[in-house]
């Protein structure tokens, strides 16, 4: 890859994270969430999750029910329990499913037994049902992300049909008719929460893939906290940019909730241990109006957003999620194998390549720093900084006032807030040369508002982010003054979820590992998601400070 050098001598990684010991993450395990795949006959399911699972043996198939007659080619009890009319409805009767529907004259279903079986393996379960189907399991509460795949034109997919000479003419034209209604489906309200096209079936495999990824990470919803996207026509092909990524529909109501409001059937499948990002937990966030979320972001397509401490955690997540909501994204850290590794995640996720740029830089480093503008517009000779996340900050355990060390304070000054003061400088330079001012968002602390209790020895690292809060207030203070049109926005986590983060809170691993099963932290992707709602707020608001407090955590 070429990861750009910020200066010809540029520094290693000096051991460090570039976010702060406070603030950093490397996310805990979850159980995967469940994955439901819907679409008409013929538009390309089967063959999609054969190459899910081709990819990665951490995908279970939900083996059906079926009272069709097996195709030339397909096993009972692997492509579907094959079953009678009676038996199947016998067992229904018992309680027996999770969901099932009459479809094009059969009787199809999913057995809680089907789901349970994938789920004891800790794999992600992949369920192919029809769109009754879906309905049904989005009310049952069994954690799953839902995803409709479309077909290009109606024409494709009466080719695919019968390209796949698996059906009789009659039956074709029944699959056919059912099709009109099950298309209609993507627009109902909360039911699914991506559109994928299969069009290209490279690009739909990426999509899905990248949706699967969710799943695994025991996600639900679509990430975003936005209803307003409309899905797209599924008689056209997406836009270029959109088909690198999959669309998120129009979002399904309890989201975060979901697990806890099924009934019987909820029961049948573990929860994962985590729950959906803080859109519904934080006051200040859930205050962004939803309606006008999704047109906020619209503004920012394609502009450049310069994100510092990119090669993990917040960091990381913050590049994620701006460069799938399509900003083009400058990734800035020390350690060049993570600046490559979050450039092959990101374009396994479908991000093109030519809209991402990641470069080695320290932000301590005045030189280096100011580079970053030139190096910018050597890329994109159209673009400058437009959005600049200042995340990179540290902690240092040995910085107590009674007996820390004098390097660690220089160390969390340089980059707590000499590197942020000189970050947002060359931005803003940046943009005045450019005659744009976009948005400066510092990602701060609790500790910005709180001195840590007793003798562990946070207060430096608060100080510092406590200097942070003065310096986001008088950057708008300058704005202002100079009558320009930036925007500027802090966010603060409490706890981010990584074991070294409380380990290093707690002192001792045993303790550690106590209040690690105890409490729930925030997650990176949250903090992302909180920069999303900053950049989205509309034109006659600006979001000041966001404080993220993880509900369960009580220190
Ligand atoms: N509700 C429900 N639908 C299912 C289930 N298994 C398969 N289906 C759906 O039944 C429809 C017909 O499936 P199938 O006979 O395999 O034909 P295909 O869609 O042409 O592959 C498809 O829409 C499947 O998604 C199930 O367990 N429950
Ligand atoms: N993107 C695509 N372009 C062209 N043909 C495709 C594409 N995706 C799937 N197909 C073909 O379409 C036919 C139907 O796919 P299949 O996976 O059986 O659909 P489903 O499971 O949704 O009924 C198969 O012959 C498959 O090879």
């Amino acid at each position: 890859m070429g990861a750009e050098q910020s200066t010809e001598a540029g520094p290693q990684s000096q051991g460090y994270q570039a976010t702060s010991s406070q603030d950093k993450d490397v996310g805990r395990p979850a159980l995967p969430s469940a994955l439901v795949i819907c679409g008409p006959s013929g538009v390309g399911k089967g063959t999609l999750i054969q190459r899910l699972q081709q990819g990665s043996d951490r995908f279970g198939f939900s083996c059906s029910h079926t009272t069709r007659k097996p195709r030339a080619g397909e096993q009972d009890n692997l492509h579907y329990h094959f079953t009678t009319k009676e038996q199947f409805e016998k067992e229904i009767a018992e309680g027996k499913f999770l969901e099932y529907a009459y479809v094009h004259d059969n009787i199809y279903g999913t057995s809680l037994k089907a789901v349970q079986d994938v789920a004891a393996k800790g794999k992600c379960c992949l369920l192919d049902i029809d769109v009754q189907g879906a309905r049904q399991v989005r009310k049952s509460g069994l954690r799953a992300i839902f995803v409709f795949i479309a077909p290009p034109s109606e024409e494709e997919l009466e080719h695919r049909l019968r390209g796949r000479g698996t059906e009789s003419e009659e039956q074709i034209n029944r699959r056919l008719a059912a099709a009109k209604q099950e298309i209609a489906s993507i627009k109902e309200p909360g039911l699914y929460d991506y559109v994928i096209f299969n069009d290209d079936l490279e690009e739909a495999t990426l999509q899905l893939t990248s949706v699967a990824e969710r799943a695994l990470a025991g996600k639900i919803g679509n990430g975003t906290d936005n209803p307003t996207v409309q899905p797209a026509s599924p008689a056209k092909s997406p836009t270029q940019k959109q088909a690198a990524k999959p669309q998120p529909a129009q979002p399904q109501q309890p989201s975060g909730e979901a697990s806890s409001s099924g009934a019987g059937a909820v029961a049948a499948v573990p929860k994962a241990v985590h729950t959906e990002p803080v859109a519904t937990q934080t006051s200040s966030a859930s205050a962004v109006p939803a309606a006008t979320t999704q047109e906020g972001l619209a503004r920012w397509q394609g502009k450049v957003a310069l994100v510092t401490g990119a090669s993990a955690g917040i960091g990381w997540a913050t590049c994620e999620l701006l460069a799938l909501s399509g900003l083009r994204v400058v990734a800035v850290a020390r350690r060049r194998d993570r600046l490559e590794a979050l450039q092959q995640t990101l374009v396994a996720k479908g991000v093109p390549i030519a809209d991402f740029l990641p470069v080695v830089c320290d932000i301590t480093k005045e030189a280096e720093v100011v580079a970053l503008p030139r190096i910018i517009v050597k890329r994109w000779p159209d673009a400058g900084v437009d959005v600049l996340v200042n995340n990179a900050g540290m902690g240092r355990n040995n910085a107590a006032l009674f007996d820390g060390s004098t390097a660690s304070w220089v160390e969390m000054i340089s980059t707590n807030v000499l590197g942020v003061c000189m970050c947002t400088r060359e931005a803003i330079q940046d943009m005045k040369r450019r005659g744009t001012y976009g948005h400066i968002i510092n990602v701060s602390s609790l500790s910005g508002h709180r001195v840590a209790h007793g003798a562990s020895g946070g207060a430096f690292y608060a100080a510092t982010k406590h200097a942070l809060k003065a310096l986001t207030e008088g950057l708008r203070q300058e704005a202002r003054g100079h009558k320009v049109d930036l925007r500027v926005s802090s966010i603060s986590p409490g706890m981010v979820e990584t074991e070294f983060n409380v380990v290093s809170s707690f002192g001792n691993e045993d303790v550690a590992k106590k209040k690690y099963e105890q409490f729930k932290c925030l997650e990176a992707a949250d903090i992302a998601q909180a920069v999303l709602w900053c950049l989205a707020s509309p034109d006659h608001m600006e979001v000041n400070d966001i404080l993220i407090r993880p509900t369960a955590q009580v220190f």
